[in-house]
């Protein structure tokens, strides 16, 4: 078992929402945040108690009967949803990225959302965001997608450990890891829970995912957001 230092829990204040705070959209988010300030500088790699301390604010303010993620002994159980080794580094100047760390075959599965947040309601979203550490709340904004799930649902989502880092791949650079469908019909949750590998994966290839193929454009609006 992973000896994670969850015994030295950081205090947890959710911040509830004001006038000042209930109606702002991502973007007012990122302006209340002043976000511009906290990317002028490079961004940390986070490390696994600031994850885990993320995910127990997340719980803490949607409920364990609500989580997406379970309860914290899922976080001693799965540490993060990667099914390879990999490694997550700056990689200027897109920030920082996620690489693999051991070759990898097409149709293998790379990573799954064991650790990805899902928010039903903009109101949790805004206090998750107002009450974690502010650069890691503009790392949130930044990171954070609507996705259809399985059984049609949005859901507003973010992924609470490395497959945050997942870059976007271009023309030169394809993503190399994203849906495979035949392939996921042998898993729970199918291509929305999946990521596995579109090609051969050399080690210290970046992982490249195409955001267009899960994130639903305009769905932010569906959270008043
Ligand atoms: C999901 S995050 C990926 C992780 C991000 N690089 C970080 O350090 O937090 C998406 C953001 O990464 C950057 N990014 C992703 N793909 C990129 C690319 N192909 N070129 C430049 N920037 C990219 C953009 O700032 C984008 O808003």
């Amino acid at each position: 078992m992973l000896n994670i230092s969850v015994q030295k829990k950081d205090p947890i204040v959710i911040q509830e929402l004001t006038q000042e705070t209930k109606h702002l959209t991502n973007n007012g988010l990122w302006k209340y945040l002043q976000c511009e300030e906290i990317f002028a500088s490079e961004r940390p790699i986070h490390s696994i108690d600031t994850w885990i301390h993320a995910r127990r604010v997340y719980r803490q303010i949607v409920g364990n009967e609500q989580s997406s993620i379970g309860t914290e002994e899922d976080d001693i159980v799965d540490i993060d949803g990667f099914q390879v080794a990999h490694e997550a580094k700056q990689a200027p100047p897109k920030g920082r990225g996620i690489f693999a760390a051991q070759d990898i075959k097409k149709g293998e599965l790379i990573w799954s959302t064991k650790k990805t947040i899902r928010f039903s309601d903009g109101d949790s979203y805004r206090k998750f965001n107002l009450s974690v550490e502010r650069g890691f709340a503009c790392d949130v904004l930044q990171w954070s997608y609507v996705q259809r799930l399985e059984n049609g649902e949005l859901r507003v989502s973010t992924d609470l450990d490395d497959g945050a880092l997942c870059n976007g791949g271009g023309s030169s650079h394809k993503a190399n890891m994203g849906c495979d469908k035949e392939i996921a019909k042998n898993y729970n949750g199918g291509c929305v829970e999946n990521y596995f590998a579109l090609t051969n994966i050399k080690e210290g290839d970046e992982l490249l995912c195409a955001y267009g193929s899960f994130a639903v454009s305009g769905g932010w609006k569906e959270f008043t957001l």
